[in-house]
């Protein structure tokens, strides 16, 4: 201040006016003003404000500046010149020599407790000689703008805050300038540290994808072009190490420049790569499901095609109502049958079908009633046709009826079938006879005569005996009544054709010999036993037949070992350790009455039992003389063919014969013919038939011995002589024992001393 601001006032009511307009002007300003005296440091004079600043409300004239400031204004007063105290400050401020004007912040704490920020601006008032003589202090109350800078700070930090927190990148961009700001959340997406992405829009572009760059960047020229408010785009941002990152960027434009035109826009960048990938995967496998989903339709219908091809073309009429008795569909039979067309009967009520008078009765009814099939005869009215007519429920899950099929079958074709079946089966009996014919005819082939009723009664049963492959028979008659070719008959009908039938004559061999035989032997098992074993006839009819002729002539050993091989199906070597399994069928034979065999207790009764389940027994030559005539005209074929002989028989012979009961057996007969052949035909059969002696002669004349031959020697050859002889009418031991009046033993020695044995075998086999 100087001499213009401080004009001379002469009289000293100038003075006192002047005083009251600075006083007015003082109270009037908006701002706190106190003058205070250099020196005294008293207060001159202090406006209301500067009171009110202060918290006082008494007059501060006189009062010293400290007193002002730091006893009456307040406690505490810190100018934000750094800490000085309040001794300090005055000096500071008050001196003389410091009259440099300064302006400070401070707070101001009142006497009520209440705090205020100002901004203080202290001046020296200098006198004439440029001394400070008085100290003008100016004190704004800055508390409300200091409060309103601390708010804004507050929120700034607090939005800092949430930058950082936020899952997305953030980003503004001045689009003029193309200077953008980035959050550190946006530069970690990327892999950048913070601050080390330029958030230019260059550097954002070189980072896009090259599949999404120029759509990407089309959008963005669209928002300023098309002056749009907000914009929302995906794409993929390459990482700093190379790999890219799916991206949901959106913004909104801030700032507008005078012509509508965006100049500022903020948004958000949210990674969606997992939820990219994740559509990406649903897509493979929508893409899957759908190529699956394709394939099971094809399959769906060509399966559809199919179901209907076989219903169509089904020959029985088959119809598909739903839960409700509804027609789905009917096939063309059933279409054929009732004389409509599907089209016509689809969505129809089985009801209406009775209504309209197709039907007397619905099975489909009943069965949606009884919840299950049903079978009943059903009448087409208009068609005159009676059906045999099925219905069948079909159930869902719930149990519940989902569809009825009924399928229809025209009685009249079932009768037709019928009547074709029963003319099928009478071709079939024919068929059958024939085929009977054809095996007798067969039979024949076999040499076997039968033209009694007996005798092909006997081979009809053995001929089914032999197709269900029985394992056991027994044949019974008396000797030479063609037992051994009967088993031969059997075994070459049946199934095991092709494997060997193995015979034996049981009475032919001593017990050990024919056990031997029987079941085999390991080397050494008795003396006289081969070096190496021998396998039993049991295994050599492996798959094939063993025929145990003359089986009542068996001891009661071998009997009973018989019997555990039949039940065992297995045989023990003779001097053996491991029994050995048997494959075969056995056919026992004999001409003695088995049954008193069984009571003189000479033959096992199990055994017998065991034989004795399926029986073939023959009856003998004499009751039935059908057959006399036929065997003698085979056997005369037969031996006229051997001697190349042309014998024949006379119609009076022929006619004897027809009627004639031959007193002995087949062989008999087969030997009267032999003879007669062999005779050269010069006797009938007539004369045979009334000569006994010549049946007798022939078989007793001894053939004439050279007499140079020893007595030993002659005695050998009759002897072998009249075993031949014997041999020819005898096919046992037993009945040559018999013949010769001998003992069986003695027969059996003599036969292997003669070398005759086979001769009994091969007797069967003539
Ligand atoms: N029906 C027949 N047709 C043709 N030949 C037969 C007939 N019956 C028996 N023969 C013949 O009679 C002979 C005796 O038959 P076979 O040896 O089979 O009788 P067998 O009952 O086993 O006698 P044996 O009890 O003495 O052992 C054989 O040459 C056989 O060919």
């Amino acid at each position: 201040m100087g001499d213009k601001t401080l004009p001379d006032y002469e009289s000293e009511n100038e003075i006192i006016e002047l005083n009251r307009v600075l006083h007015n002007a003082m109270s009037q300003v908006p701002v706190g003003v106190v003058v205070t005296r250099i020196g005294e440091r008293r207060v001159l004079v202090a406006n209301s404000e500067f009171h009110r600043i202060m918290g006082i409300s008494g007059s501060l004239i006189n009062n010293t500046l400290k007193d002002a400031f730091f006893d009456i204004g307040g406690k505490c007063f810190y100018p934000d010149s750094g800490g000085i105290n309040e001794e300090q400050f005055v000096h500071h401020l008050m001196s003389r020599n410091h009259y440099i004007a300064r302006e400070y912040e401070a707070q101001i704490h009142q006497p009520g407790g209440k705090q205020l920020n100002v901004l203080m601006y202290s001046s020296p008032v200098l006198d004439d000689k440029k001394e400070a003589i008085a100290m003008v202090t100016i004190v704004q109350d800055i508390t409300r703008i200091k409060q309103k800078e601390e708010a804004q700070l507050r929120k700034n930090a607090h939005l800092e805050y949430a930058l950082s927190a936020t899952v997305d990148g953030l980003w503004d961009w001045d689009i003029p300038e193309d200077k953008g700001f980035l959050s550190p959340r946006y530069s970690e997406i990327y892999g950048y540290e913070e601050g080390e992405l330029p958030g230019d829009i260059k550097k954002w572009a070189q980072m896009l994808h090259p599949d999404d760059k120029s759509q990407a960047l089309k959008r963005l020229v669209n928002i300023i072009k098309e002056k749009k408010e907000t914009y929302q785009s995906e794409y993929r941002l390459r990482q700093k190490d190379g790999n890219y990152r799916w991206i949901r960027s959106r913004a909104i434009v801030t700032e507008k420049d005078e012509n509508g035109v965006p100049v500022k826009m903020v948004g958000t960048h949210q990674d969606i790569t997992r939820e990219m990938e994740l559509k990406q995967a649903q897509k493979r496998i929508n893409q899957k499901l759908a190529i699956e989903v394709k394939r099971q339709t094809k399959n769906l219908e060509t399966t559809n095609q199919q179901l209907e091809t076989i219903l169509n073309e089904s020959s029985e009429s088959i119809w598909v109502f739903d839960g409700q008795g509804i027609v789905i569909t009917l096939n063309r039979a059933a279409e054929k049958s009732i004389g409509c067309k599907a089209q016509e009967m689809v969505g129809l009520s089985y009801q209406i079908l009775l209504d309209r008078g197709h039907i007397n009765e619905s099975v489909t009814e009943r069965v949606l009633k009884e919840k299950k099939q049903i079978s009943m005869m059903q009448r087409l009215i208009k068609q005159h046709r009676d059906l045999l007519i099925t219905g069948t429920p079909v159930f869902d899950d719930y149990g519940q009826i989902s569809m009825v099929i009924v399928n229809e079958r025209d009685l009249t074709q079932l009768n037709h079938l019928k009547r074709e079946l029963e003319s099928q089966r009478h071709i079939n009996r024919r068929f059958q006879d024939e085929l009977t014919k054809l095996n007798m005819m067969e039979l024949k082939k076999q040499k076997i005569i039968a033209v009694s009723g007996e005798m092909r009664e006997i081979l009809s049963t053995a001929l089914k005996l032999s197709e269900l492959n029985i394992s056991n028979i027994l044949i019974l008659g008396e000797s030479g009544t063609g037992k051994g070719l009967l088993a031969k008959f059997v075994h070459n009908n049946g199934s095991r054709k092709q494997n060997p039938f193995v015979q034996i004559n049981c009475a032919a061999l001593p017990e050990t010999l024919l056990e031997a035989e029987l079941f085999g032997y390991e080397k050494g098992a008795f003396t006289g036993a081969s070096e190496k074993g021998k396998i039993g006839l049991f295994e050599m009819a492996k798959g094939g037949t063993l025929f145990l002729d003359e089986i009542g002539e068996l001891s009661m050993t071998v009997q009973a070992k018989l019997l555990k091989s039949l039940e065992d199906k297995e045989v023990m070597h003779l001097g053996g350790l491991k029994p050995v399994k048997i494959d075969c069928n056995i056919i026992a034979a004999t001409n003695l009455d088995l049954e008193k065999a069984v009571k003189d207790g000479l033959f096992r009764q199990d055994l017998y039992y065991r034989l004795n389940v399926f029986t073939l027994k023959i009856v003998p030559l004499r009751r039935r003389p059908e057959d006399v005539m036929a065997l003698s005209r085979f056997f005369l074929e037969q031996y006229n063919k051997e001697f190349d002989m042309a014998c024949t028989f006379e119609q009076l012979e022929l006619d004897k014969l027809r009627c004639y009961k031959f007193p002995g057996n087949v062989r008999e007969l087969q030997n009267v013919i032999k003879k007669a052949v062999v005779m050269g035909g010069a006797n009938t059969i007539n004369e045979l038939l009334n000569n006994k002696k010549l049946l007798k002669d022939g078989i007793h004349s001894p053939k004439s011995i050279p007499p140079s031959q020893s007595l030993a020697q002659r005695v050998m050859a009759v002897e072998r002589e009249m075993l031949l002889q014997a041999l020819e009418t005898c096919a046992s031991t037993r009945s040559l024992a018999a013949f010769l009046k001998t003992s069986q033993t003695s027969v059996v020695r003599k036969l292997r001393k003669h070398g005759l044995t086979h001769h009994l075998n091969r007797k069967k086999d003539d």
